[in-house]
């Protein structure tokens, strides 16, 4: 597993994958993957998950068609130097950050959407200039089979690699130093992966889990707020990561919920829900005995229906669910909604606020401004209102969680930040030295003066403007001075004069002269310094005539 890592480091270090042409290349020959491979990636998703082509496509494979549209389009400009502004000390210098791959990056999958969760991190990798090592979930084996068939057959064999395995391959691969690893899975390996990541200080993120909570207010159109949800709710069977995971509202909409979302699941999966194409599986045993643990003595208002043959739970919804009870003790992930009663949205809120940070937060209410208070006093890794998962398909927003639903984001423009560095460049001249004595010891409060002025005053364009306007003026005002005396004889040679003549100014001391030629008055000079054989007219030396 070294060597393998090694031998990705050594092809990042030959800067292949730097740039941009290469990155497009292999961006392009991803899309060529996915559109020539389109039927075997469907048939091993649906194999894993039970799931049918047409399912596949849509929760799956759209989403990295349009991921990589997404880079293909953008990566010119994202990968660009950004112009940084600009501090008085540094006007004349080029500031700008310029974003750079990090090097060897890790990205581990869930089994959930065992496509996505790999291929959406790996657009953003290879966009961002990096290697990768991708370690699909080996709970569902076939998409982890099939990458590990199909990624060498398209991308650069040296700095694009999958492995395969389970916990003991994963530990294996944890004790390898990364450049950046974006794990997928639940809180507690999350924990893990993160230790493993601190021996070499390596930066993660996180994309975890937890109970996504959905408060549905009085006032709310509850025929549209129920089909959405249960099309989040039953989606891939309920083991969606951002799934609302149980409904909180006022127990006097109870019943109306139960019987809208019933009617729902009816006109979605049909009479016979076993026989719906449309309806997943349960991934496993495990899974599945877990699950029918969290039925135990619930009140079952519909569904509870289980065949563990076929790992096939139906739809199923609990009332009147004690929050204490098991099922409200852990991230469901299954096709279970619990009903939780609550007296307002105020308890609401604190009934959300009381648990750990969710992956997803969904208020539904006609009234907006509640809305908007739910999502000011709680938090959630993200939100939709009025509906449910729908925030994952938007690339513009980044996808991630919070405290224990995770840390760090990805999705569009956030894949490619997540795996660069952005680096700070200033480019200085080697003239203007005379300005950097306000930094060289000595220091002085005089320094300390200028400098707050240079470097406290963030400078925008106005003010830019304004300050060479007023420079400009000095400057006009000095050149107009100095044009409207006539002047008898240069300034240097006057100078020079007074240099040889200068025993005479020593006696002069203020008042006017007749000197080198011209009528001078000397407001002011140093006393005799027999070091300099005399003094000097310092300042204010005037020509008369
Ligand atoms: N935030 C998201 O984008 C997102 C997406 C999907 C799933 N999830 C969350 O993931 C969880 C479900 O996934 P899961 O954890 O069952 O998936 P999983 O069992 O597939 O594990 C995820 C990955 O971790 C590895 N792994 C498991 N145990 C490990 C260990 N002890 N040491 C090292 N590696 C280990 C697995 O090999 C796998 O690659 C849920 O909590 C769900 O909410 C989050
Ligand atoms: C014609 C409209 C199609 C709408 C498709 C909506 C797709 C939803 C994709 C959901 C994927 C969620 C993945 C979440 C990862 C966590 O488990």
């Amino acid at each position: 597993m070294e060597r393998q890592v090694q031998r990705l480091r050594q092809a990042f270090r030959s800067g292949r994958s730097r740039p941009l042409r290469f990155r497009q290349q292999q961006l392009e020959a991803l899309r060529r993957m996915v559109q020539e491979r389109e039927k075997d990636i469907l048939a091993a998703i649906a194999a894993d998950l039970c799931k049918s082509e047409l399912n596949a496509y849509s929760h799956e494979v759209i989403t990295i068609l349009g991921e990589i549209d997404f880079m293909l389009a953008n990566l010119p400009e994202l990968a660009s130097a950004k112009p940084a502004k600009k501090n008085l000390l540094t006007l004349l210098d080029e500031a700008y950050v310029q974003p750079e791959p990090l090097g060897v990056v890790l990205i581990i999958g869930a089994w959930n959407y065992p496509f996505v969760l790999i291929m959406q991190p790996l657009v953003g990798a290879i966009a961002a200039g990096n290697a990768a090592i991708v370690k699909p979930s080996e709970l569902s084996e076939n998409t982890a089979k099939l990458l590990a068939k199909l990624l060498p057959q398209y991308l650069d064999q040296d700095l694009y690699a999958v492995l395969n395995g389970g916990v003991a391959e994963t530990t294996e691969l944890l004790k390898q130093r990364f450049d950046h690893i974006l794990y997928t899975g639940n809180t507690a390996v999350g924990k893990i992966v993160m230790e493993a990541a601190a021996k070499h200080l390596t930066p993660v993120t996180l994309e975890l889990g937890g109970k996504s909570p959905c408060y549905i207010d009085r006032d709310c159109d509850l025929d549209i707020a129920c089909r959405r949800i249960t099309w989040g709710k039953y989606m891939n069977c309920g083991q969606t990561c951002i799934a609302p995971d149980y409904v909180l509202c006022e127990a006097s909409l109870q019943d109306q919920i139960v019987q809208k979302i019933k009617e729902t699941v009816k006109d979605f999966y049909g009479e016979n829900i076993k026989e719906s194409p449309d309806y997943e599986r349960i991934i496993n045993l495990r899974h599945f005995k877990r699950l029918q643990g969290l039925l135990e003595g619930q009140k079952i208002a519909f569904g509870g229906e289980t065949d563990e043959v076929t790992r096939y739970i139906a739809p199923t919804v609990l009332t009147d669910v004690d929050p204490n009870s098991k099922v409200m003790q852990e991230e469901i992930f299954g096709p279970i909604l619990p009903i939780v009663s609550v007296k307002n949205v105020d308890e609401a809120i604190n009934f959300i606020n009381d648990r750990e940070k969710p992956l997803a937060l969904y208020v539904f209410s006609h009234n907006n401004k509640l809305i908007k208070r739910v999502i000011e006093e709680t938090s959630s890794g993200g939100v939709t209102g009025n509906d449910v998962i729908m925030h994952f398909t938007v690339n513009s927003l980044p996808f991630g969680g919070v405290g224990a639903s995770g840390m760090g984001a990805y999705h569009g423009k956030y894949s490619f930040d997540t795996f660069s560095h952005q680096r700070p460049c200033l480019l200085k001249g080697l003239k203007g030295e005379s300005a950097n004595k306000l930094r060289y010891p000595p220091n002085s409060q005089s320094k300390l003066g200028w400098a707050k002025f240079f470097l406290l005053k963030q400078f925008n364009r106005a003010g830019l403007l304004t300050l060479l306007v007023a420079c400009l003026a000095v400057v006009a005002a000095v050149f107009i001075k100095a044009s409207a005396k006539p002047s008898r004889s240069p300034r240097p040679q006057l100078a020079s004069c007074l240099e040889r003549r200068d025993p005479d100014v020593a006696k002069w001391g203020s008042g006017k002269r007749d000197l080198c030629g011209a009528q001078l008055s000397c407001q002011g000079w140093l006393r005799p310094n027999p070091k300099l054989q005399g003094s000097r007219c310092l300042f204010g030396v005037q020509i008369e005539t």
